[in-house]
Order: C-alpha cells, then sequence, then structure tokens
C-alpha cells in the first residue's frame, strides 16, 4: 500500500506498516493515525529516562543487562567497545541478509568482522532523513529510547545503537525462529495445541507486565511481532507504536468474602512519586484491614457491584502498572484493537490485554475473533459483536474439549470484555490473569527453564567462537535473498 511503497517493503502482506487511517489497510498490518497522536496529561514521553540515557546524538553506551552479562554476544559488543575507543560503527559488521523490513526501517541479519567472535545480531536501520519527511521519526526515537531501557529475557537486547550517515543503527539479538504467525501455519490445522498456545501466552504475558511496570503500554500484540529465538523461548519486537507514560503505584484493596471469593471492588492510590521499575507487581502482604460494608449501588448493573458482607477482609495489593494511563491515539492492528482504541474515548494498559485474549484466541483456534470481510467490518464486529468461540471440536481435533480448552475459553472471553474496566487485568494488572486457572501450574518465575514447544532447527547457526555458522546461515539464502546480496557489499552504505 501507500505507506508499503514509501519504505520500499517487501510484497509480504505480513510486513507491518503505518499510516494515516485508512479502513483499506490490511487488518494484519500495525498503524497510527496521523491526526490524532496525542494523550492526556498523565503521559508523558520520557518518563523514566535519564538524561543519559536518552542521550544526544552521539553513541549510545548501553548500561549492563543483567540477564546478559555472560552472553557472548554482549561480551563481544563489550570488547569491541573496549578496542575502539568506545565507538562503535557500521563498518565493525557484515551483513549477511535481510531479515525481514516494516514501516519504519529494514532489519539485517549482521555478524562482527574478524577477528571478532562471529556473533550473529539483527540490526535495525532507519533512514532518519525519510523518517523526518514522513513525519515519523518520533516513533523510532520512541521505540530506541525504549530499548535502550529494556532487560528482561523475553524482550529484545539492544546491545548498541550508532549512526552511519542519516542511517540509525539498533543492533538487537537475533532471533533465529522467526516469528509465531509463521509458526502458527506450519502447525497441524494451523492452530497450536493448547499446551504450546499456554506456554506462548504465559511468556507474552510476562513481557507484557514488565513493559507496564516500566511504563510502557505495548499496543502493537500480534503473532507477527513475537519472534522465536535460537532456544524457542519468544521475544516481543517492535515498538515503534508503543507508549510511554508514568508509572503510580496504586494500592488495591482486595476484598476477601467468606467464601474465599476475590471480587475486584476498590483502589486507593498510594502518595508516592512516579517509581522506577520493580521486580514484582504482587505484594502478598497478609495485612488485613477491616473495611465497613461498601455502599449498595442502586445503579450497579454487575450483581458483583451489589454484593454485601458484614465483615469483608481487605489484602492490600500493589499495582505497579500504568492502569490510569491515557491516549487517544488510533494506533494497532486492525483485527486486535481494543474497542476502546477504534470509539476514540481513550485508551490505556488494558488495551494490551484485550490483544492477549485476541492472540491467545488465535493461536488455539486459527484465527482472530472478529475478523470481517474488511477492515471497516472488522472495527464495527469488535464494537458490536458478541464474541463467539467456534463449534465444540470434534474429539479427534489437538484442542478437543478438555479442562484446559474450557479454561482457555473463560480467560479468552474475560480478556475480551468490551468495556476495559471490566476486563480482567484493568485494575490489577497481570497478576490477576497470571492466577487465572488456565495458567495453573505454570511455574512464573521458572519458564525460562521449561522446554519450549518449538526449538529453532538452526540453532547451531547463531553464534560460537568459530566463525564457520554464519557462513552456513549465508549459505542459506534463498534466491530472492541471494538476488540482493547484501552480504556482497557490507561497506556500501547506499544498500540502504
Ligand atoms: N531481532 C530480530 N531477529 C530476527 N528477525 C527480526 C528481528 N527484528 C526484526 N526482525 C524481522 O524484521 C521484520 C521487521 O522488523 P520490525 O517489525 O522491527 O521493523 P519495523 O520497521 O518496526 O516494522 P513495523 O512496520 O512492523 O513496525 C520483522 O517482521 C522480522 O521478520
Amino acid at each position: 500500500m501507500e505507506a508499503a511503497a514509501l519504505a520500499g517493503r517487501d510484497d509480504s502482506d505480513r510486513d507491518s506498516v503505518r499510516s494515516s487511517f485508512s479502513t483499506a489497510i490490511d487488518s494484519r498490518r500495525s498503524w497510527i493515525s496521523d491526526i490524532s497522536f496525542g494523550s492526556s496529561s498523565s503521559v508523558s514521553l520520557r518518563s523514566h529516562f535519564t538524561a543519559s540515557d536518552t542521550g544526544g546524538a552521539g553513541p549510545h553506551q548501553p548500561k549492563m543487562k543483567p540477564h546478559k552479562a555472560n552472553q557472548a554476544e554482549w561480551e563481544a559488543i563489550r570488547r569491541l567497545r573496549v578496542a575502539s575507543s568506545g565507538q562503535i560503527r557500521l563498518d565493525h559488521f557484515r551483513l549477511l541478509r535481510r531479515l525481514g523490513s516494516g514501516d519504519l526501517g529494514n532489519v539485517y541479519l549482521c555478524e562482527l568482522r574478524a577477528p571478532a567472535p562471529a556473533c550473529l545480531y539483527a540490526m535495525k536501520v532507519v533512514d532518519r532523513e525519510a523518517l523526518a519527511f514522513r513525519k515519523k521519526l518520533h516513533r523510532a526515537e520512541i521505540e530506541k529510547d525504549i530499548l535502550r531501557t529494556l532487560d528482561h529475557p523475553f524482550l529484545p537486547t539492544l546491545y548498541a545503537d550508532f549512526e552511519a550517515a542519516h542511517y540509525s543503527c539498533l543492533l538487537m539479538e537475533f532471533c533465529p525462529g522467526g516469528d509465531l504467525h509463521v509458526l502458527r501455519q506450519r502447525q497441524a490445522g494451523r492452530r497450536f495445541p493448547i499446551s504450546s498456545a499456554r506456554f506462548y501466552a504465559a511468556e507474552t504475558l510476562l513481557a507484557l507486565e514488565y513493559l507496564h511496570m516500566m511504563g510502557v503500554v505495548y499496543r502493537d500484540l500480534k503473532p507477527e511481532n513475537i519472534l522465536v529465538r535460537d532456544d524457542g523461548h519468544i521475544m516481543l519486537s517492535d515498538f515503534d507504536l508503543s507508549l510511554k507514560c508514568d508509572v503510580v503505584p496504586k494500592l488495591h484493596m482486595m476484598q476477601r468474602l467468606g467464601s474465599g471469593k476475590l471480587p475486584a471492588k476498590s483502589t486507593a492510590a498510594s502518595c508516592v512519586p512516579p517509581m522506577q521499575p520493580v521486580l514484582s507487581c504482587f505484594y502478598g502482604g497478609d495485612k488485613k484491614a477491616k473495611r465497613p460494608p461498601p455502599k449498595k449501588n442502586p445503579c450497579a448493573d454487575d450483581p458483583e457491584e451489589t454484593e454485601q458482607e458484614n465483615q469483608i477482609e481487605v489484602d492490600p495489593e500493589l499495582v505497579a502498572e500504568p492502569i490510569a494511563a491515557r491516549s487517544k491515539s488510533f494506533v494497532g492492528t486492525h483485527e486486535y484493537l481494543a474497542p476502546e482504541v477504534i470509539s476514540g474515548g481513550g485508551h490505556g494498559s488494558a488495551v494490551d490485554w484485550w490483544a492477549l485474549g485476541v492472540f491467545l484466541y488465535e493461536m488455539i483456534h486459527g484465527r482472530t475473533p472478529f475478523k470481517g470481510e474488511d477492515n471497516e467490518k472488522t472495527l464495527v464486529n469488535i464494537l458490536k459483536q458478541p464474541l463467539e468461540f467456534p463449534p465444540t471440536p470434534s474429539p479427534t481435533d489437538p484442542n478437543k474439549n478438555t479442562d484446559d480448552a474450557a479454561n482457555a475459553r473463560d480467560l479468552i472471553a474475560k480478556l475480551l470484555v468490551k468495556n476495559p474496566k471490566k476486563r480482567i487485568g484493568s485494575t490489577k494488572g497481570a497478576a490477576e490473569i497470571k492466577r487465572h486457572e488456565f495458567f495453573k501450574g505454570v511455574n512464573w518465575a521458572l519458564i525460562r527453564s521449561v522446554s519450549p514447544p518449538d526449538v529453532p532447527r538452526n540453532r547451531a547457526t547463531r553464534s560460537s567462537s568459530s566463525r564457520a555458522p554464519a557462513v552456513t546461515v549465508a549459505q542459506k539464502l534463498n534466491k530472492k535473498q541471494k538476488d540482493h546480496e547484501p552480504y556482497k557489499i557490507p561497506h556500501h552504505i547506499d544498500y540502504f
């Protein structure tokens, strides 16, 4: 489409693009309205980012990322930085092939030139002049700012960022396993078994929880943006549609009734300044306060809101996620847009929980729940159509009607509540979703040690101290990629 032509992208309709509002845009593509990039006063770009983090035009020196401290790729960059007086440059790398392209630029597989170890990286190259012309430079800046702060096993590691002529280069981890959209197409019936869907949803949930606690609303969750690492674990990518906002922790009072039910009732904002990232948003305090019973609300349309108890125990739970953030941007990918984004009344972190519901539905059922004949109908369906599931699967179906399937449907239904205030996770954050029966048995702390459902076959080609593996990757270029022959002209800046 128009934006695709401007960006000179691949033909694949799975690529993401952004454009001004147009229902003609492919529903799988990401986009942002150029008209309404606005947000409420609660949202401030650069909230958590210190002056040194956001830096000037000079090369950025990423802080040590504890998760990657022992990684060969990190160590190789650290040594290169020392050897080159802190300056990482484009000519330190050999470009092997183009991995993909998006609205902002191209992503290349590259390796460090000898004598450095043959570590592989993904390099995102953004043409700043072209983006400035298209008034999208701020999206690239936001993405860079966010990437600089991330340090999480399921989010990209930014090893370095530098500039070359009018290009900005972001050096990140290379994910050889492709994305979950492609991986789903390879499954029987183009659907993941529920156990696999649970694994990918759990890792995605952890990535979103961390982002929210860092004050980032992701806003572009879809299988195409979930890449598979060499070890089969996921990496959420592509942050140029994300919203950065202040995180003000809230003390959520969980009322525990005699029956042991834990309905959400009230929140009380604590008087503390915007916080730095915390490791967990769940405060398992055992202090219990006695509270008077809530006043009966004659207008409540939710039976839970009229429930009365004489004695209610209150467990405080700290929610360190931007549940009150508000933006009015029209941003995302049609089939994954939350109703509140379409209606334009303002949206916050709950849009990511809606998208998680669409994602889980698509992983399990092989299609998104509200897809219409065209984008306009998809948007209408999202706003108006009740959620429906495919008919009960046959006994031979891998996702036949087990407890797992029932729990998955229940969670999806709770994530796809059209009213964001009543959506699971909207007031109590990710902790509430993690407690859902669908995730029973998931060891959240040790999920990195779980064997993933699918490990890329060319794992050995990723990196090693020898230079041979990268050559193996280069030899795997298909005809179209060979025609580009980027790896033969690595010095030529015009290549981008
Ligand atoms: N770390 C990585 N490892 C492997 N492939 C990657 C990596 N990062 C990106 N890619 C590939 O490059 C493509 C484009 O990357 P990305 O989506 O970040 O660019 P973009 O310009 O932001 O695109 P979009 O228009 O979707 O925002 C992806 O679809 C993916 O196939």
